[in-house]
Formats: C-alpha cells, structure tokens, sequence
C-alpha cells in the first residue's frame, strides 16, 4: 500500500503529491486526512495523507517514518475544498491544507485516546493498554497491526475517542473536582454525620442546594462554604463524595451569564425572508441568499431562527462575522439562543481557548460556530445553513497565502453539502448586489427597522464653513449643539473617527522631517502606550523622538488627529460629559474591548469615541446621536472601491442612532459634502448609490463588470524587481486576449516592505478562461529565483486591497 502525500513545504516544485509506503503496522490504520512524518532529502517532514493507492511508479520509494494522527484532521470535504482553493487562488496546496488547520493543532499536540465506555466493555488489547487509566498517549501505544486495526474499530464504535493535548503552556486544562454520590435525604445525612461536625453538613448541603449531582470546583466549594481540604476528605472517605480531576474547557465566555432568550414573534418582512430560508434548508437547496436589509431591520433575529430550523434537522450551522464586530453583543445573542452548542472562534483568543473551542467542533459537541473569517473551514460534516454576517466586509477576504474570499469558500461548502449560503447586510458589496440582480444569487429585503422606527435624520456639515468661521476644534458646530443636548437629556452619543488616513506621525515643524520605516517606504505611527513610533508592517518600533534627526530642531509635532486628541478636546470642550475611547491602544489588552462596551451599555458614560470597531453591531437603546468626524478620511484613498466604502462605513455609522423608541440623528462632518457617496448615506438610499456606482465602474472599467487580477513583484534590488515586473507584463500582453488589459508595471503604493522594493501589474479582463493557467506558468518560471533569492512574486485575484 502506497499513500501519495502532500509534503509542508510551499515552495511550487514541491506543489505535488509524493509517494510513500505504507509501513505494514499502519495498513488497516491510515487514513486520508491524517497527518505523517516522512522522509524528504536528508530531513523528515510532515504531511497529509491525500489518497491511498496499491500501485506506485516511483522505483525507489521511500517509507513513512511516523504517523502523527490517530484521527484524520482534514475530513475529505476539506480535502476537496483545499484542492479547489489552490487551483483557485493560485496558491501551493500545503498552504490550503494549512489554511484549514487551526494553529493550535499544527504546534504538534500530543495525542491521546480516551475511553469512553467501562473498560470491560473493550476488546483485550484495549483493556491492557488502559488498565486504570482513562486515556493514554497515542505515543504510548503499540504500533503492531493487529492493535491497530482493533483499536480502528473501537474508535469507529465510539468507544475510544482521539484528543489533542496541547504541551507546555497551553496544556489542558484540569482542576479537582467533587460531586455528590446521589441525593440525600436529611435522615440520610443525620444518620451519618454528627450533629457537632457543622462544616461537613454545610459542605453537604450546599452542594445539595447548588450543583446536585454535577461536577464543582474544589475550590468554589471550600470558597463558598468556608470549609478547608479536610472535610472534603472525611466526605469521601463517608461515600458521600466523589473527588476527581476534571477536565474544564478555557471558555472565554464562562464567567458571563447569557440570558436565555426565544424566539422573537416575527415582523411580516422577517417572516417573508425566512420562510424562503427554511424552505432552502429543508429541500437542501445549495442556493446563495442576499440579504439586504437596513440597519436595525432585524437581520440577526433571521439568522437566528434559520439556525434553529437547522438544529432541528439535525444539521449545524456557521455563521461568520467580521472581526471587529465579533463584539460580546454579537456572541451574547448567539450564545443566549443556544447555550453550550456555540462555540466562537476570533483571533482575540489566547491559543490554548482557541484549540479548545476547535476540539469542541471536532468533537461533535457543538452545532454552531460563530467566527471571523477562518471559521469558515470548521470542520462540521452535516452543514445546512452557512451564514454571513455584513458580508461587505473586505476583511473576508484573507490578505495572504492563500488569498481566498470566504464568501466564495462559504458557496463551495454549500454546493457540497446542499446547504443554502446566506449573505447579509445592510449596504451589499456591488459585487454581490450585481449577481443579485443577475438573478446568480437570489435577493431578498427587509426595507424597513423593526417597530417601525424611521432611520435617522442625517445632517451634513460642510468643515470648510467652520474652518471660515474661526471655528479649530474638531466638532462643527452643530455637532458640538447636539452633544450638549444630549447631556442634559442623559442620552449617550457616539463619535467616530476612521482610524485609516488618520493615524498620528511625528513630524519636525522647522524642516518637515517625518520619521519614516527604515525597511518599509511608509510614516511611523505614534503610539501613547510605551511613547513608540512603530511601522504596521513590518513591527519596526523605535523611541519617540523629541529632537529632530535632520536640523536638530525641537519643535516636533504630532499630525494626525488622532481619538487621544479628540479625547482631550472633549475634556476641554465638555468637561462634564464622561467619555470612553476605544481604539487600538485602549482595547489591547484582553476583555478591555467588552469592558469598555459593557460600561457603555450601563450607561457609565455619556459618549463613545473610538474607531471603526465601534462602527458595527452595536445595539444600544440610548444612543441618540452619532457624529462622524470626518468623512472623508476613506474618500481619498488611492483604491476604486473608496466610495463604496464610505458609503457602507457612513450608514453602518449612522445606523447605531435610534434603534429603540426614541429616533436617532446623525452629524456628517466632511470638506467634501456634495460627493454622491456622502450624499446617498444621507438620505439612507442603498439602491441609487448602487446605480450611481455601477455605472462609474462600468465607464472605468473596474469590477463587478472586469475581473482584477494583482501582481506584485518584490525584491531587495530594485533593478531587478523593476526588470522581471516588465517581463512579467511582457509576458501576460503576449499570452492573454487582446481585449484584456495589462497595466503598468508600476511603483507599488507602499514601495518598499521590509527591505524589499515593489512593482506591480493589474490585469483587468471579462473573460480569460487561461489566466489561471498563464499565472501558473510564470511561477514556475521564476521558481528557481522564488526559492533560493528571495524573489517574491505575490498573485491576488480580486484584491481587495492595492497597497
Ligand atoms: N421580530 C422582532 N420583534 C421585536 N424586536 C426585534 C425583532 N427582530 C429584531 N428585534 C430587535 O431589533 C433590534 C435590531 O435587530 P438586529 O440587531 O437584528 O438588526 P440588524 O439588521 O442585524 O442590524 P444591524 O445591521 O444594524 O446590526 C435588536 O435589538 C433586536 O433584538
Ligand atoms: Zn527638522
Ligand atoms: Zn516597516
């Protein structure tokens, strides 16, 4: 038996199957999916199973040396999945596989397996390995064949379960435990305990009152009934406890209560929308849904009754949000629904939380997963409804190897398992919107807020006007009018400021000196924790300084209106009101961000200043009033999609006033205030900016009516990138149709990246069934270069990003 296996090592030549023997002892084990050590020039590396054949036309071929699995970690969906995703994206296949492998997994766990039935219950050979134990290390085991194959059964059976330990700091985590035998009855306990011996009886009765015949915490028990160690023990020596060590899951979320919550008595509109929803999930219609609904229109209470329809059949679901809106709101109604069948997956987990919410899944123990973008691979295999969340969102698409779209992962996954995928948001991505009214993806609306409720007035406040008027603060001042209103009402406001465009650098005010990267052509940005300057791409950080480096001048100053400045002008300005800011530096340390949020909810202060995070999802009754500093920030950007996103930025903004009751207004300051995009925002008119966008794509050639393809070449000689960018662009004018565009190459927007100097060319096409192919052909082309001179050659097929 031969195994063909995908070596970890991206690099294009590599990009195959090689083949492998099976070693006799693994026969009736292996299985595609699993992971293997095996030999490759002088080292040995790991691998994936990716088929199992009898015949092999390699003469000399090698054996495997270890297998790591005792389980598959990739089921043969993913497998599938993985294959299409590099064909897709034109990435190397380890690179898909290790997409869809949770990190925490790839740090190499141990692996144990674990009984699940008494041990009489097993075969022999099983109950010798385990004598007492509950599980043992996979490493541990015999690795003769006819161990494995009984001990394949067994796992087939569900008798003996596999488990991934983590080693070191992320291990496991297990603390003692007591339960009650039974229940007690007060005669029972009289019989056995004396009446002097009060802390026994308290212990007991407390754990009678408390947790029943559940597992507790040693030490909530000796906390909360002020006993000490000893009387646990004198409770187990009585037969009255069990002690034990527990395993417990590091929930991110456990000491939250979610209050449990049902489902909500549908609108008519909601109703529509789900009806058709249902429908696709009970017939197994692999239809994609775009849900366009208005900001409040109720688009989470669909999600949430369609998943219930899911759970019902027996089927699990996964709904995907962007990161940033990943907020405890979000998960709280996720979790409120549906308890301890969510698990939630978001980069902001500690490594040893993810693994353990993944182990969930894997383990079947949950239906529902709620995550940022990479969920979109959580390896269920009963999928019924695949949901995503503002799915406008350019963070879906992932920024590096490989370049996928989860939106289109989410379609593949659906196609495969005759799931509908459903796509929803207020302000659609043109991309999207286009298909819908192709008739690709099926549309349907929620035109209206629940309740009724209008959408919020919208003021536009033209800066250059205030800028006349002597006015120098941030705040027009009609923002500034409205915010004091809303103090003396005690309603709550929230600014927002756009992070992008207005991040702060230093700059010498004598010679205009700015402190740039010394390996990236970019501004250091200041941060206030720790005084740094520091460059986003590279994590270059050097000391703030005070002095200038060029002319010796100390007039260095901040630009940039960054939220700490606002923060300070709103202390000046408004010293009654309480402010919470969040951004970046407020909310880096762990559980700041629901804090923050939490104390806002409680109406612990009066204004919410921060930065995109605070754009989406929130869903506070007594915000009133949402001002946006500057509208402009994202207008400018040198990217085809900037009046897009201001307009999906402007109306998820303004979408957070008025979502309760009382009406909300909104303050647009801008120094552009007649741009269409800005415009449309504010008279909440998602289908003219659609019309009014479209056809400015259309007369300048850009998506969704040509495809886009992104080359960037880098190198540290800039003469060489330079050269092997034209050839590049040489090439792709010779090999595609004359009706396809091949632009530049040109310098790329940020020119240098870690030492590297960057050239790029955009292909712009409608039709190029060769482009994957002639793509294909230059990497390998320059292979040799790739690997051994730091020649980078990066290919994004509709980028979402152009720097
Ligand atoms: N059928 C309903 N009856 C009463 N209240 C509802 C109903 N559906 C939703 N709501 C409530 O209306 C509010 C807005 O709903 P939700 O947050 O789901 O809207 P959304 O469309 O997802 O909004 P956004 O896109 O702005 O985040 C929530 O507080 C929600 O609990
Ligand atoms: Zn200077
Ligand atoms: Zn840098």
């Amino acid at each position: 038996m031969y195994a063909k296996v995908i070596v970890d090592i991206p690099a294009l030549s590599l990009d195959k199957a090689f083949d492998y023997k099976v070693p006799e002892n693994y026969q009736l084990f292996i299985q595609v999916g699993m992971r293997v050590l095996v030999p490759f020039g002088k080292r040995k590396i790991q691998g994936i199973v990716w088929q199992l054949t009898n015949e092999t036309d390699v003469e000399q071929v090698k054996t495997i040396a270890e297998l790591l699995d005792p389980y598959p970690v990739l089921t043969n969906e993913l497998l599938r999945l993985g294959e299409w995703l590099a064909k897709e994206t034109t990435c190397f296949l380890s690179s898909a596989y290790g997409a869809m492998i949770p990190s925490a997994i790839r740090a190499k766990p141990k692996k144990m397996i674990q009984r699940q039935v008494k041990k009489e219950q097993l075969p022999p050979v099983l109950q010798a390995v385990f004598a007492n134990k509950q599980s043992v290390l996979w490493k541990e085991l015999p690795k003769e064949a006819a161990f494995l194959s009984t001990l394949k059964q067994e796992i087939e059976r569900g008798h003996v379960v596999v488990d991934y330990v983590l080693k070191n700091k992320i291990e496991k985590k297990t603390i003692l435990c007591v339960r009650l035998v039974k229940t007690y009855t007060d005669e029972e306990i009289a019989k056995s305990i004396h009446p002097s011996a009060k802390k026994q009886r308290k212990m007991l009765e407390w754990l009678q009152e408390r947790s029943a015949e559940d597992w507790v915490p040693v030490k909530d028990v000796l906390a909360q009934t002020n006993t000490s160690m000893s009387v646990v023990h004198t409770l187990v020596e009585k037969g009255f406890l069990q002690k034990e060590k527990r395993e417990i899951y590091r929930d991110p979320y456990e000491h939250r209560n979610f209050e449990v919550t049902t489902a909500l008595s549908l609108t008519s509109d909601q109703a529509r929308v789900l009806t058709d929803i249902e429908k696709a999930i009970t017939e197994e219609k692999a239809r994609t849904y775009l849900l366009r609904g208005v900001t409040g229109s109720g688009k989470t209470e669909v999600y949430l009754q369609a998943i219930e329809h899911v759970l019902q059949k027996g089927k699990e679901a996964i709904v995907l949000v962007p990161e940033i809106s990943l907020t405890p709101q979000m998960v709280e109604r996720f979790k409120g629904r549906f308890g301890s069948l969510v698990a939630v997956l978001h980069s902001a987990l500690s490594q040893g939380e993810k693994y353990d919410e993944w182990r969930k899944i894997l383990k079947k123990e949950v239906k529902v997963v709620v995550g940022a973008r990479s969920a979109v691979f959580a390896p269920f295999e009963n999928i019924g409804l695949i949901v995503i969340d503002e799915e406008h969102e350019s963070s879906y698409k992932q920024e590096d190897h490989p370049r996928y779209h989860a939106r289109d992962v989410a379609i593949w996954r659906g196609k495969y398992h005759r799931a509908p995928v459903l796509l929803g948001s207020a302000t659609p991505s043109l991309e999207s919107y286009a298909r819908a009214m192709r008739n690709v993806y099926q549309l349907l609306e929620l035109p209206s807020r629940v309740n009724r409720l209008p959408l919020p007035h919208v003021d536009i406040i033209d800066m250059r006007q205030e800028l006349k008027k002597g006015n120098r603060t941030p705040f027009s001042e009609t923002l500034f009018q409205k915010m004091k209103e809303r103090l003396e009402k005690k309603e709550q406001t929230v600014l927002f400021l756009n992070r992008r465009g207005f991040s702060t650098f230093v700059m010498c005010r004598t010679c205009g000196y700015t402190a740039e990267c010394p390996h990236c052509e970019i501004t250091l940005t200041y941060h206030h924790t720790g005084r740094l300057l520091k460059c986003h791409y590279c994590g270059h950080e050097e000391p703030l300084i005070t002095t200038c480096p060029a002319c010796s001048s100390e007039q260095i100053r901040f630009f940039g209106t960054g939220t700490q400045k606002v923060e300070a002008e709103l202390t000046k300005l408004l010293p009654e009101a309480k402010v919470i800011r969040m951004d970046v530096d407020t909310t880096s340390k762990k559980g700041s961000h629901e804090k923050l949020l939490q104390a806002f909810g409680k109406k612990e202060a009066d204004i919410l200043l921060g930065t995109q995070m605070i754009a989406k999802g929130l869903d506070f009754p007594d915000i009133t009033l949402v001002g946006v500093l500057a509208a402009d920030t994202l207008l400018h950007l040198p990217d085809f999609r900037a009046a897009e996103r201001t307009f999906q930025l402007l109306t998820q903004v303004s979408g957070r006033a008025g979502r309760e009751k009382r009406p909300g207004e909104v303050v647009i300051q801008t120094y552009s205030p007649d741009h269409y995009s800005i415009q449309h925002a504010k008279s909440h008119d998602y289908i003219q900016f659609a019309q009014r966008e479209m056809y400015q794509r259309k007369e300048t050639g850009y998506p969704p009516y040509y495809y886009m393809t992104l080359i960037t070449v880098a190198h540290e000689d800039v003469m060489k990138t330079m050269k092997t960018a034209e050839n590049i662009a040489k090439f792709l004018r010779h090999q595609l149709s004359s009706e396809t565009k091949v632009l530049g190459p040109t310098v790329s927007p940020i020119a240098r990246i870690k030492d590297r100097y960057r050239y790029q060319c955009m292909i712009k096409y409608r039709n190029e069934p060769s482009l994957k192919q002639t793509l294909g052909k230059i990497l390998q082309h320059y292979q040799q270069e790739i690997e051994r001179e730091h020649l980078l050659i990066s290919i994004d097929n509709n980028p979402q990003m152009f720097m």
